[in-house]
């Protein structure tokens, strides 16, 4: 944890992420990056001198139509001394039942972030933490690329002025494997997602790309990223 905790902070002053007197919302799916960016934003408030209070924020998706249990990350909740927001929604029925997308991603990451969002607010939060960490960052710069054949990726810091919120991702220096040994050291209590598509997605085609590439050429992934950087690519 000591490695992520050190890249967390790196990500915060790099990119300007916290201020003194935020109230930031982090988004917990269940899964092991927003667990270990929630462990990291509670520990680093003890030495990283910087005021800021945390209220972590679950989208129960409605899949299948049963409620997910968080009952165990309340407890880590507890544990960490951030209060825990559990939120349910309808999300996961109206886009795969009602609606039946055949590209369904998009429109549940949209209506997923819009609550989100919202839940953020309702709470009192000017900023919202979200987990994503650098093979992510990677990944959605080939999926632009690809797909769109643009130049482009999530940003560090984005500002939604629309809402007067800003989105924050403390992990991007820190890599997925980093990550999940981590998340496995400490023992999360990983709450499984049960999105019918998860394993299928045009992400996960690119996420086995840039590992087959990684595989055939060491490096490969941290070479992108630094070129990412080294432009300044949406601001990394
Ligand atoms: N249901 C949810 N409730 C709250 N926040 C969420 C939810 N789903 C995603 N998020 C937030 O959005 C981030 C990116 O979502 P994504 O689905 O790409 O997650 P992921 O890469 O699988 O990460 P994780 O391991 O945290 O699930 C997550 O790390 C988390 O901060």
């Amino acid at each position: 944890m000591q490695r992520i905790l050190g890249l967390s902070r790196k990500a915060i002053q790099m990119y300007d992420m916290i201020a003194d007197g935020d109230r930031i919302a982090v988004g917990v799916s269940g899964g092991k990056d927003s667990l270990i960016l929630l462990q990291s934003l509670a520990l680093l408030r003890r030495f990283i001198g910087i005021d800021y209070e945390l209220v972590a924020i679950s989208i129960d998706m409605g899949h299948e139509n049963v409620r997910t249990d968080f009952s165990a990350i309340g407890k880590m909740c507890d544990t960490l001394e951030v209060p825990y927001v559990v939120k349910p929604t309808e999300i996961g029925p109206i886009v795969f039942d009602m609606r039946q997308e055949k590209n369904p991603c998009s429109l549940c990451a949209r209506m997923r972030r819009g609550s989100l969002h919202d839940a953020a607010k309702a709470n009192g939060c000017n900023k919202l933490a979200l987990g994503h960490h650098k093979d992510d960052a990677v990944e959605t710069f080939f999926m632009n690329l690809f797909s769109e054949g643009r130049l482009g990726c999530f940003q560090p810091v984005t500002y939604l002025s629309r809402k007067d919120m800003t989105v924050i991702r403390p992990l991007v220096l820190a890599s997925e494997g980093e990550i999940s040994s981590a998340a496995r050291r400490l023992g999360l209590p990983i709450v499984k997602s049960k999105c019918p598509v998860d394993g299928h997605t045009n992400r996960e085609k690119t996420k086995q790309y840039v590992r087959d590439m990684e595989h055939r050429d060491h490096g490969f992934r941290d070479r992108i990223f630094g070129a990412m950087q080294r432009a300044h690519l949406d601001g990394f």
